[in-house]
C-alpha cells in the first residue's frame, strides 16, 4: 500500500487512465475492461485493474484539483511503477468554436496554481506539456475511429468558480481551448519522474454559452474520450 492507494505491489498496470471522478473510474472499468478488479477503495478514490484488448490497464480516480491529482500521480509512478498516465477528464470550453461534448487533447497546460512557482523558486514559468508520443498516438487513434478531436492548449485552474471570467476571455484570445483543474500538475510530475502523460477531455460545461451536462452524464457517457484514451494506452 502507498499512503493513499490500497493496492499491493503488482496490482496496478503500467498504463493507467486517470479520471478525476472515482465513479467515472468505476464506470470505465465495468464498461471497457475485462476481469476488472478493484484494488483500492481508500477515501472512496476507486482504482481498478483489468485488461483491454488483452493488455493490462488500470483506472484510478484522482479527485478534483492539482493537490489531489498530484498525490495519485506521484504514488502511481513512484510506488507502483506506472509509466503511462492518461487523464480522462471533463472541462469547460472557453471558445465558441468548441461545442458541448467535444473532445480535446491538451498539448500543454497553463495554470494559475502556485505549485510550480514554488517548485522553481518563482524564477521560472515552467511550461507543462503532454508526452509527444502519446499525443501523436491519440491523434492517430481519433482519426482512425472517426472522432473529431481538438488538439491545443488548456488551462488548469485552482478554482472551479472564478471571479475573473475576463481572464478566460484573454486566454481564449491566446488560443487556450478549455479549463480544467489537474493537467499542469500531471504533466509536471510525469516529467519529473520520467513517465509519460496526456490529458484528454470532454467538454462538460460551456463557459461562453452556459450550457452544461448533468453529473450523471459526466460520470457515464464520455465514451469517445475513453475509447481514444484506451486505444492510446495500449498502442
Ligand atoms: O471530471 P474531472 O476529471 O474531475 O475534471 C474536471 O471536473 C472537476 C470539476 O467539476 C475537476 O476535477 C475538473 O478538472
Ligand atoms: O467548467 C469546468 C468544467 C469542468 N471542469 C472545470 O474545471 N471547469
Amino acid at each position: 500500500m502507498s499512503t493513499h492507494i490500497g493496492a499491493k505491489p503488482g496490482e496496478i498496470a503500467e498504463r493507467v487512465l486517470m479520471p478525476g471522478d472515482p465513479l467515472r473510474a468505476k464506470w470505465i472499468a465495468e464498461t471497457y475492461l475485462e476481469d476488472a478488479k478493484c484494488y483500492s477503495t481508500v477515501r472512496n478514490m476507486f482504482g481498478f485493474t483489468g485488461t483491454y484488448q488483452g493488455v493490462r490497464v488500470s483506472v484510478q480516480g484522482s479527485g478534483m484539483g492539482m493537490p489531489s491529482a498530484s498525490i495519485y500521480a506521484h504514488e502511481l509512478i513512484n510506488d507502483y511503477g506506472v509509466n503511462t498516465l492518461i487523464r480522462v477528464g471533463s472541462c469547460g470550453a472557453l471558445s465558441e468554436s468548441i461545442k458541448l461534448r467535444d473532445v480535446i487533447a491538451a498539448i500543454g497546460s497553463s495554470t494559475d496554481s502556485n505549485m510550480n512557482r514554488m517548485r522553481f523558486d518563482g524564477l521560472i514559468d515552467y511550461a507543462p506539456v503532454a508526452d509527444f508520443g502519446l499525443l501523436r498516438t491519440a491523434v492517430d487513434v481519433a482519426a482512425r475511429r472517426g472522432i473529431q478531436m481538438h488538439v491545443g492548449p488548456i488551462l488548469a485552474a485552482d478554482a472551479f468558480y472564478t471571479d475573473r471570467p475576463d481572464l478566460y476571455d484573454t486566454l481564449a484570445d491566446y488560443g487556450v481551448l478549455a479549463v480544467e483543474m489537474e493537467s499542469a500538475a500531471l504533466y509536471t510530475i510525469a516529467a519529473r519522474f520520467k513517465a509519460r502523460a496526456l490529458t484528454i477531455l470532454t467538454v462538460s460545461d460551456h463557459i461562453k454559452t452556459g450550457e452544461r451536462t448533468t453529473s450523471e452524464e459526466r460520470e457515464q457517457t464520455f465514451t469517445e474520450m475513453v475509447q481514444v484514451a484506451l486505444d492510446t494506452a495500449i498502442a
